[in-house]
């Protein structure tokens, strides 16, 4: 294992401390090879407070979360509720005087119903998907969303008892048809609908809901409230994710019996209805990217912005989870000894190959790992700049921690970790 510390003329930024341009250290390392060792169990605990500045832009008000997550997590108290009367209103001056038409809304709906169940139920783990759809717009949402959850890598199936004749409806039902979606009659469906499916989507009935569910649509509804006793008896049962309303539910007081469904997630269109303050399962989003200013004024309304190009928004604070409960099944192919390159310069240039042609966001991002004359290691991501016979190439001024750390102790480690392609590359470096 040999490395070599270089200066370079060349100027750089800093990019985390945003420091003025400053002559540049310019590191190499070689690679050294990684022997697996038996995996260890380390618990780490923090030697002293935390001074860093970027842990308290994380933590910003208290109630809030902050950082990254928020611009797409909104309180829920600042956010406007519409009666069954003003949505409708709403949608009849969308698709009146401001000329949406129903189509486009519907896309917008459906494809906001696929990404939040995107962000929260991946389709590794989720993949079978029932819609069970009704006769109105609400069913026509979950057409669209059945779709798209099709090409997002998901396996739908629909349930769609009561079809509309107009062609909006029977050209959502072919285009579901020429990707070979199997649709289901009420007598196909099991009793026990835990068995066959992980994700429900139920689109129903929306905002015009009336008085108590009929034929088929009771019986639905009733095989979706059962599926707690399926719980019960310690199976896994599937999520049931309601298209802008719990269907069965007063679209203004909620399940007002008790009895009714009790979805895990709640995608509310346009802007959630009043019956969505009675909501309490783990995932309330926001989605209908649509409202345009004037009816927003119009109905003073306050809804949360969503985040970047997203189509739905977190509504309220994500659950609390368990963080030991957090794990990914990796599956990847089989490496073998007799597969791995004699040079592990040539197996990393093979793996970075294969992470650009997978498309992964910055595959050259790499954690550095220094530790001064202390001993307290450091880490922070950097970005590769180079690769050659004499090792990693990458750069930083002389102001910054690695670089005074560096200068102490020449001894440092790269990790470069590929998410999607479950392979990570370690390597060394010291001073030559
Ligand atoms: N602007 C938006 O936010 C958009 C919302 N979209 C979605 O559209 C629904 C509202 O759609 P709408 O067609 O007005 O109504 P529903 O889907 O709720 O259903 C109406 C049908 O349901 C029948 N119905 C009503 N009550 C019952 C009952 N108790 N039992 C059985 N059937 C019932 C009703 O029949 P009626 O004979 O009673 O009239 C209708 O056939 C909204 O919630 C969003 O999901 C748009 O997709 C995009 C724009
Ligand atoms: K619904």
């Amino acid at each position: 294992m040999r490395g070599v510390l270089g200066k370079s003329r060349k100027m750089i930024c800093s990019l985390l401390s945003q420091a003025p341009v400053s002559p540049a250290y310019y590191y190499r390392s070689s690679p050294s090879i990684y022997k697996p060792k038996p995996s260890n169990r380390f618990s780490w605990g923090f030697l002293a407070p935390i001074p860093s500045p970027a842990i308290r832009v994380f933590c910003s008000k208290p109630g809030e979360v902050g950082g990254l997550m928020a611009s797409s997590v909104q309180n829920q108290g600042s956010i406007s509720y519409l009666t069954q009367r003003e949505a409708a209103e709403v949608d009849e001056t969308l698709m009146g005087p401001l000329g949406f038409s129903v189509d486009q809304l519907m896309e917008l709906a459906g494809l906001s119903v696929a990404t939040s169940i995107n962000e929260v139920y991946k389709p590794s783990e989720y993949n079978r998907v029932l819609a069970i759809c009704g006769p109105g717009n609400n069913g026509g949402d979950g057409l669209v969303a059945a779709r798209h959850l099709y090409h997002f890598g998901y396996k739908p199936f629909v349930c769609y008892p009561k079809r509309t004749q107009k062609p909006l409806y029977s050209g959502l039902v072919t285009q579901l048809e020429s990707l070979s979606i199997p649709f289901l009659s009420v007598d196909e469906l099991p009793m026990d609908l835990s068995k066959d499916f992980d994700i429900l989507v139920d689109a129903m009935f929306g905002f015009s809901f009336h008085g108590a569910p009929r034929p088929p649509f009771d019986d639905l509804i009733k095989k979706l409230i059962n599926l707690h006793y399926y719980e019960q008896a310690q199976r896994k049962p599937p999520v049931i994710v309601s298209v802008d309303i719990p269907s069965g539910w007063h679209v203004e007081e909620g399940d007002v019996g008790g009895d009714g469904i009790k979805p895990d997630m709640l995608v509310s269109l346009t802007a959630p209805k009043l019956c969505a303050k009675k909501f309490s399962g783990p995932h309330h989003f926001l989605g209908g990217r649509f409202v345009p200013p004037a009816i927003a004024e119009k109905y003073k309304l306050q809804l949360p912005q969503y985040p970047g190009i997203s189509m739905c928004v977190r509504i309220g604070k994500p659950p609390q989870i368990d963080i030991s409960s957090l794990r990914e099944n990796y599956i990847s192919p089989e490496f073998l000894e007799e597969q791995v390159e004699a040079d592990p310069l040539d197996q990393f240039r093979k793996w970075f190959d294969d992470a650009m042609a997978a498309n992964l966001k910055e595959p050259n991002a790499m954690a550095l790992s220094t530790t001064g004359k202390d001993g307290k290691p450091s880490s922070r991501m950097v970005l590769l700049k180079g690769v050659d016979k004499d090792g990693f190439v990458w750069f930083t001024n002389y102001e910054s921690q690695k670089a005074r750390q560096l200068s102490e102790n020449p001894h440092a480690a790269l990790l470069f970790y590929w998410d999607g392609l479950n392979r990570q590359y370690p390597t060394s470096m010291s001073d030559a």
